[in-house]
């Protein structure tokens, strides 16, 4: 195909024998762990982030970046704090499995899915 997009699926190979391409992964719960920009990278700190420096480019990306960047960032960003606000301000949430194994995959995905009870308070 002369210049442009290659249409999709991509294939590599001399365009008479279709050969699936290598694809490359990006795991982002690694890059978001990596031990070089974050002391204690395991550890559940949402107070790591106040007051100091903002994390150096590219460490930290829940969101990706770049050109594919997550479309839905702001709006995603802006759910998940209303949804905690309400959650949080209304009630007392008890963790049903405080163990609960996490999964490794791609995205990091809890066993039972993080079951909570609300208490109204
Ligand atoms: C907490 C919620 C979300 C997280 C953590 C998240 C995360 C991500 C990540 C990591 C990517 C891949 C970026 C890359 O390939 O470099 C992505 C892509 C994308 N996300 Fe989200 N996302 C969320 C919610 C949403 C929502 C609510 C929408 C739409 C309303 C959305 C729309 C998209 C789209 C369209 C892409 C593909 C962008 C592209 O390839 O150009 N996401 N998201």
């Amino acid at each position: 195909m002369a210049g442009g997009l290659k249409p999709w699926p991509v294939r590599c190979g001399d365009g008479q024998q279709a050969i699936p391409c290598p694809q490359v992964y990006w795991i982002i719960n690694t890059t978001n762990k990596n031990s070089v920009y974050f002391q204690d990278p395991k550890k559940f700190d949402p107070l790591r982030y106040e007051g100091g420096e903002a994390p150096a480019p590219y460490t930290y990306m829940p969101f990706g970046g770049g050109l594919r960047l997550c479309l839905g960032k702001e709006y995603a960003r802006l759910v998940v704090l209303t949804f905690i606000h309400n959650v949080v301000k209304k009630h007392k949430g008890e963790v049903l499995f405080s163990k609960e194994k996490v999964l490794g995959d791609m995205v990091p995905m809890p066993e039972k899915g993080i079951p909570i009870r609300l208490h109204p308070h």
